[in-house]
């Protein structure tokens, strides 16, 4: 049976072309599945008018990797190489004429010394890196050399290769190409000359359609619905894991998006209903919407409620009640009232025995088999207790995701000390931040390490971006009326790049100023979403713009107590941080009068 597989970017490229181009992109992408014949090897093939798609094909499988106009398409086959990583079984592609070029530069400037010089030809391959690029790879004098080669090399030829160049060990470059691995199971002896087994081991290049409504699905839906990164791959979809998962990561790695997959996964193959928790009900919104996309069989999405662990409560209490409990006016009872109720109300009884023999309602029931938590770091201490007894300790039961750098609450906790015995994970590659706004935002955070979830101590080192963009512009004006006026001014200017105003986010941290602001842009005739610093928790947009970033603003006014001081001060750097990495592309800062201690740190 002929086997499609799909490269990312393709739907993006399909959307750009107009309705007829499409149609016949599509009627032969429909093709493939009969079986149309592309050439074996790297290649080309007619997609519509003008436009070829070039695949590498195998036998009965092809992988399609880009469209492009007919005198660039060959020039493309022609100039790219392929391989299987002989050690994790991924694939790999480079640019063998961007890398000629490389070496022949190289070639001419290179001096006497070389890096690798200790580093004998049977090591380099012991770690996968590929024979062909050996002659390269000794003309390489310093550690920028290998920084540039970084855009050119796959990743997995790439990462063992800097950690051998920064003087690292064997096992350490064996470990940075471990973390390119997209399952957890250990691999089977590697055959290099399978094209189909290497596509199966790499879900961020090639994802396969069998059938027509697949392959439809594939082309249109957003491509982080469909290609995962190794390490969210071997994160989301692992089979099973007998423990609570803690992942953690700084802004941008991805967590929100596991943490969604894995809801989808547990959905799918799990044994019962799933939760997704997360910090307010503006973010559950979110992530249900984003659910719908990810999710097309409605008889799964049913199974996964999204929440916000406030309503949990509520809707456990409720339910044991049969009426809502009151909120406000005579008789209400706290939010904190509520979580301790419903708590009691999961462990009452029965206890774990009789979970599958009480329906919910009855107390001692847990009423999921399955909870995922996003935003773990700003998880109470109570609702943690709460989200413990919603589920039995069994298999699958926690997968909980957060950031303890972005904590914008004073709750600190280890997991251990609510009976949550979670192995941790860690992502260190930000997809969301341009290396300028990411190395802004760390040095705002600075402050030192956070208290983290698992470990006692969560350092943001390591924590890297995968691309470059444009550093962030702080502004100081000499008022508050001038700050406003500069304010419209950016913001007017976004939206005349042509930024949807839907991508563009402005924030302050007092509603004072996040009203001034409001009330100037709406002068301006700017519809644009304002809020304040808190209001940005979770959420991701093209251009972000940060007003009244100021002293005596930003920290707020501090407590004398040491101790509280510490926090609050930990907490303000956290809620800036959070704030500014929300900047997809670009950030603007600015202050009146004299700036935010933070700014100069
Ligand atoms: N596999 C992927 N495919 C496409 N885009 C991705 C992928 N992984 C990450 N991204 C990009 O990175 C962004 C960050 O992902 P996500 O919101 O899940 O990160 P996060 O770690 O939860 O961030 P934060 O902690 O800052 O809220 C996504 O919105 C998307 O733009």
């Amino acid at each position: 049976m002929a086997r499609l597989a799909i490269a990312p970017g393709f739907s993006r490229e399909l959307s750009a072309l107009a309705l007829p181009e499409r149609e016949q992109v599509m009627a032969a992408l429909h093709g493939f599945l009969l079986g149309v014949p592309a050439p074996e090897g790297v290649g080309t093939v007619r997609m519509a008018d003008g436009l070829m798609g070039v695949v590498v094909r195998q036998g009965e499988v092809s992988w399609l990797l880009t469209l492009l106009p007919d005198d660039e398409a060959e020039a493309y086959a022609g100039r790219h190489a392929f391989s299987v990583n002989p050690l994790i079984g991924v694939i790999e592609q480079w640019d063998a004429e961007a890398l000629g070029r490389v070496e022949h530069a190289l070639r001419r400037s290179a001096g006497e010394s070389r890096l690798l010089a200790q580093v004998d030809d049977a090591e380099l391959l012991s770690l996968g890196i590929d024979l062909a690029l050996l002659p390269l790879i000794r003309l390489i004098t310093n550690e920028a050399d290998v920084d540039a080669l970084e855009p050119l090399l796959p990743p997995t030829q790439h990462l063992p290769l800097a950690v051998m160049a920064r003087g690292g060990s064997l096992p350490e470059a064996w470990k940075a190409l471990d973390s390119r691995r997209t399952s957890w199971d250990s691999p089977a002896p590697i055959d290099t000359s399978d094209l189909l087994g290497a596509l199966v081991r790499s879900p961020d290049l090639a994802v396969f359609a069998s059938r027509v409504e697949e392959l439809d699905r594939i082309v249109t839906a957003p491509d982080w619905c469909v290609f995962l990164h190794p390490p969210q791959h071997r994160l989301a979809r692992a089979g099973h894991y007998d423990h609570p998962v803690l992942v953690t990561g700084g802004a941008g790695t991805g967590k929100t998006l596991i943490a969604l997959h894995r809801a989808a996964h547990l959905a799918e193959h799990g044994n019962g209903p799933v939760l997704l928790v997360t910090f307010t009900q503006g973010l559950a919104a979110d992530l249900s919407g984003r659910l719908d996309t990810l999710i097309e069989d409605e008889s799964i999405r049913k199974r996964i409620d999204v929440d916000n662990v406030d309503r949990l409560a509520i809707r456990i209490v409720a339910d044991v009640e049969g009426r809502q409990p009151v909120l406000v006016g005579p008789g209400a009872r706290s939010l904190a009232e509520l979580t301790e109720e419903a708590l009691r109300l999961l462990t009452r009884a029965a206890g774990d025995l009789l979970d599958d023999v009480l329906s919910f309602g009855e107390p001692g029931r847990k009423p999921y088999r399955h909870v995922v938590v996003d935003e773990a770091q700003d998880v109470s201490p109570a609702q943690w207790r709460l989200l413990r007894a919603a589920v039995p300790r069994a298999p699958d039961d926690l997968f909980v995701v957060g950031d303890p750098h972005q904590r914008i609450t004073d709750h600190r906790i280890a997991l251990e000390s609510v009976g949550i015995h979670a192995v941790q994970h860690e992502l260190a590659i930000s997809y969301r931040l341009p290396h300028e706004v990411l190395s802004f935002g760390v040095r705002l955070r600075g402050g030192g390490p956070a208290l983290g979830l698992v470990k006692n101590v969560q350092e943001l080192h390591g924590f890297r971006s995968t691309h470059h963009g444009e550093r962030p512009t702080i502004r100081a004006y000499d008022t508050p009326e001038n700050e406003l006026a500069g304010l419209v001014t950016t913001i007017g200017s976004w939206l005349d790049d042509g930024v949807p105003a839907a991508e563009i986010a402005v924030a302050a941290r007092t509603t004072r100023l996040v009203k001034a602001a409001k009330e100037a842009l709406t002068a301006a005739g700017h519809d644009v979403r304002v809020t304040t610093l808190h209001g940005l928790k979770g959420l991701e947009f093209e251009r972000v713009a940060l007003i009244g970033i100021a002293e005596g603003v930003v920290p707020e006014p501090l407590p004398n107590d040491p101790a509280s001081r510490a926090r609050v001060l930990q907490r303000e750097r956290g809620l800036l941080y959070v704030a500014c990495t929300r900047a997809r592309s670009m950030l603007y800062v600015s202050h009146a009068g004299r700036g935010s201690p933070f700014l100069s740190s």
